[in-house]
C-alpha cells in the first residue's frame, strides 16, 4: 500500500521530513523482531520496552518509515502523532482494507462468560450455515482453523490482520471477546461492531485498572464505540445488555444504538424464569418479549443461563428466528475447561473450570452446591504476577462453599509459589486447609480421597495445557491429570 494513503488516514500528524516521493509500505509492525524490508515501524511505549529506543534496529532491518510520539533523530521519514497506539489501530484498519466493515462483528465484553458466549454465538451462526470467525482467550479461529493467541484481544495489528484473513476466507460473522485491557490500550479502535454484548462486571484486573470505576469505564468504551443506531447498509446496531447487573443499565447511557436487555429478572426484554439446575443440564422458561418457550440445555448452572441469554439476544438482534436459536443452544455441550465434566466411572464427579476470579469461583461452587449431595472438593490456586487482592478472597470462597478445600499453585509465573499460597492462607487463618504446592499432587490427593457421590472441582486453569513456573511454560492439563488420578480408582457402574 502507498505510504501516502496510510499517512492521509491519520488526521492529526506531522511528517518530518516531508515526503517527496511516494513508496510502498510492505507491512506494519510494532515489533522490531518482525520488521521486513519496506515496513512501517510503529514505536509503542510498553511496560518493559519503549519502542522509540529500538527504532535504529527497525531501520537496520529495512523499516522505511516510522510512527512515533517522541522526537527521533533518524534518516527515514517519521510520522509524529500524539498517541502511537491509536495511530497504529487506525493504520492497521486502513492497511488491511477495513475488514470489520465487511463482516457482522459481535464484540463481547464483561468479567466472566466472554469465552462461553462467543462459542455459543459461533455455534448459532454455524447452524445457520454461515462461515464464522472467533477471537478470544483460547485461540483465533478462522472457520475451523485455530491460530494461537497471546492475548484474549490481540494488539490492533494482529487483530486487523486476523480479521482480513477471515474476510478473505469468506467469513460472514465474527464473535470476538473484547477485554477491558484491550479497550483501554486501544487494541480495538477502528473496529466497526454491529452488536456489542455486556455479560457482567465483578472484581478483576484491578492490578491494571486500579479502581472498579475505571474498570467499568473501560468496559463502557465498547458501547460508546458501537456508535450510531444503524450500520452503513441500514441494518441495526444493537447493544445487548445484562440488566440484572446495574452496570448494564448504566451502559444504556453510553450508546446511541438499539438496546436489547437480558436477565433473570422479568423486566429484561429477554428473560429466563423457573430455572432448574440439574447435574446433567439446566431447564428454564425463556421469555422473548413475553413469548415463552421451555428450554432444556446441556450446560450446567445459573451463570450458563446468563451466557445462553446473552448469545440468544445477540443472534436475535441479527434476525435469526427464535426457534432456530433455541435449537442450536439446546445441543451445545460446552466449551473446553468451562465447567467441563471429566469422564468418570468411579462415582466421583470431576469438573474442570477456568474460574480464576473470586466471582467465577463462587459461581462454580454455588452451581455445584445446587446439585451436590455429598462432599465438594475444591482444588484452587491463584496466579502469580497478577492482582494479589484476589488471593484471600478466593481462599475464603473455597472454604465457605466447599467441604474439602485444597490450595495449590495456579501459574506462579515469576513469584515464589509459597508466598502466593501464604497470601491465600492468610484469608482463612483458622481453616487449616491442606496445601500442596505441586498442582499434580493436589489433584491426585483430592481425587484419591473423594468417595462415590462426591464432586471435585479443579478451578483456575480450565482449557490451558500448560503451567507457567518462573518464565517457563510446562505441559500441564487439569483434565489429563484428573483422568490419570481417576484411572487409579475402582470402577463402579
Ligand atoms: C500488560 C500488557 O498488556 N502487556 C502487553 C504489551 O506488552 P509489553 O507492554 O510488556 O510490551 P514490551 O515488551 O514492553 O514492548 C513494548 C513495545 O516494544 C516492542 N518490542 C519489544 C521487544 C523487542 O525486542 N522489540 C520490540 O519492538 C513490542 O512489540 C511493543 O510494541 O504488549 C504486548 C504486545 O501487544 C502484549 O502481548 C502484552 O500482553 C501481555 C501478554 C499480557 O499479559 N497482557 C494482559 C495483561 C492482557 O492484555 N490481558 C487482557 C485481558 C485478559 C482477560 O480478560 O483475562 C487480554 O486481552 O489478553
Ligand atoms: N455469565 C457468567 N457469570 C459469572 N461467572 C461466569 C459466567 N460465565 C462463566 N463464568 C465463570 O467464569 C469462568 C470463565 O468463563 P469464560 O471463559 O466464559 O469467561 P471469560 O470472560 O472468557 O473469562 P477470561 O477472559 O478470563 O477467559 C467459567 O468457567 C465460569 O466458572
Amino acid at each position: 500500500m502507498q505510504a501516502s494513503q496510510l499517512i492521509n488516514s491519520l488526521k492529526f500528524k506531522q511528517v518530518r521530513p516531508a515526503l517527496t516521493t511516494d513508496f510502498d509500505v510492505t507491512m506494519l509492525t510494532q515489533d522490531t523482531r518482525e520488521v521486513q524490508p519496506g515496513a512501517m515501524f510503529i514505536a509503542v511505549v510498553g511496560y518493559h520496552v519503549d519502542g522509540h529506543d529500538l527504532v535504529g534496529q527497525a531501520i537496520e532491518k529495512g523499516a522505511k518509515i516510522i510512527v512515533a510520539s517522541k522526537p527521533l533523530d533518524v534518516n527515514v521519514p517519521v510520522i509524529y502523532v500524539e498517541n502511537t497506539e491509536r495511530a497504529m489501530a487506525i493504520l492497521a484498519d486502513v492497511f488491511y482494507g477495513a475488514p470489520s466493515q465487511k463482516m457482522r462483528m459481535i464484540g463481547v465484553t464483561g468479567t466472566n462468560g466472554k469465552t462461553t458466549v462467543t462459542h455459543l454465538i459461533e455455534q448459532i451462526y454455524r447452524d445457520q450455515q454461515q462461515a464464522t470467525g472467533l477471537i478470544g482467550t483460547m485461540y483465533r479461529k478462522i472457520k475451523d482453523e485455530k491460530l494461537p493467541t497471546a492475548n484474549t484481544t490481540p494488539d490492533s495489528i494482529t487483530t486487523q490482520r486476523t480479521l482480513a484473513a477471515m474476510r478473505d476466507a469468506g467469513v460472514e460473522t465474527v464473535a470476538m471477546e473484547v477485554s477491558s485491557i484491550a479497550l483501554v490500550l486501544g487494541r480495538v479502535w477502528g473496529i466497526d461492531y454491529d452488536i456489542a454484548v455486556f455479560t457482567n462486571l465483578t472484581q478483576d484486573h484491578l492490578d491494571f485498572h486500579k479502581t472498579m470505576a475505571k474498570y467499568t469505564e473501560a468496559k463502557a468504551m465498547l458501547f460508546a464505540q458501537l456508535g450510531n443506531k444503524y450500520n452503513a447498509d441500514g441494518t441495526n446496531k444493537v447493544a445487548v445488555l445484562n440488566t440484572d447487573d446495574p452496570v448494564g443499565r448504566e451502559f444504556e447511557q453510553y450508546t446511541a444504538a438499539h438496546v436489547l436487555t437480558f436477565g433473570l429478572k422479568p423486566d429484561a426484554m429477554i428473560n429466563a424464569q423457573n430455572v432448574e439446575i440439574k447435574s446433567h443440564g439446566t431447564e428454564f422458561d425463556l421469555s422473548v418479549f413475553g413469548h415463552v418457550t421451555h428450554v432444556t440445555m446441556q450446560l450446567i448452572g445459573q451463570f450458563n443461563v446468563y451466557n445462553m441469554l446473552a448469545a440468544f439476544a445477540a443472534a436475535y438482534a441479527s434476525g435469526i428466528p427464535e426457534d432456530q436459536i433455541i435449537k442450536s443452544l439446546e445441543k451445545v455441550t460446552g466449551v473446553k475447561g468451562r465447567f467441563q465434566s471429566v469422564p468418570s466411572h468411579t462415582g466421583v464427579s470431576v469438573i474442570v473450570d477456568y474460574s480464576h476470579t473470586p466471582d467465577g469461583l463462587l459461581n462454580a461452587l454455588e452451581t455445584i452446591q445446587d446439585f451436590a449431595t455429598k462432599d465438594i472438593y475444591c482444588v484452587v490456586g491463584c496466579g502469580g504476577d497478577r492482582d494479589k487482592t484476589k488471593r484471600p478472597k478466593m481462599a475464603k470462597i473455597a472454604v465457605e462453599h466447599s467441604t474439602k478445600p485444597i490450595f495449590t499453585s495456579d501459574n506462579p509465573r515469576t513469584e515464589d509459589p509459597t508466598m502466593i499460597l501464604n497470601d491465600m492462607v492468610a484469608g482463612v487463618p483458622d481453616a487449616n486447609v491442606p496445601v500442596y504446592e505441586d498442582r499434580h499432587e493436589a489433584i491426585a490427593k483430592a481425587i484419591e480421597a473423594a468417595q462415590p457421590g462426591d464432586v471435585v472441582l479443579i478451578a483456575g486453569k480450565g482449557h490451558e495445557d500448560y503451567q507457567i513456573i518462573g518464565r517457563t511454560k510446562h505441559h500441564f492439563d487439569d483434565s489429563e491429570e484428573a483422568a490419570k488420578a481417576l484411572a487409579l480408582k475402582p470402577t463402579i457402574d
